[in-house]
């Protein structure tokens, strides 16, 4: 899996904005989400696990009652690849699901 150039990273992540970019281990993407309470966010993580698993690529994510965190990037691109991009998307249209937290 190839890395992102700068230009495509751009690009990609403009139609992105809930997505902050880090330069960390090479480029990741960081969001946090929160929602009414436990039961959401792990209903929600649910979701996201099991589409993970179905296209091999997973999430790195902390939760903390109704919060969590999610950080992408793909280990043999040493960074950020299209695979984050489409997992990120996938993660916005789950989390559009669910209620904001009140
Ligand atoms: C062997 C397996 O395909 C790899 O370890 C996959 C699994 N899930 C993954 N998930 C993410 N986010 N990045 C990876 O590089 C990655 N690699």
């Amino acid at each position: 899996m190839q890395r992102l150039t700068d230009a495509q990273r751009e690009h990609a992540l403009a139609s992105l904005p809930a997505w902050g970019y880090a330069p960390e281990r090479g480029g990741l993407i960081q969001r946090r989400f929160t929602f009414a309470n436990f039961t959401q966010a792990f209903a929600f993580m649910t979701e996201v696990a099991l589409h993970a698993e179905k296209s091999d690529h997973h999430p790195e994510w902390f939760n903390v009652y109704n919060r969590v965190e999610i950080t992408l990037t793909t280990h043999d691109a040493e960074g950020l690849s299209e695979r984050d991009i489409a997992l990120a998307r996938r993660i916005d249209a789950i989390a559009a699901r669910f209620a904001p937290a009140p």
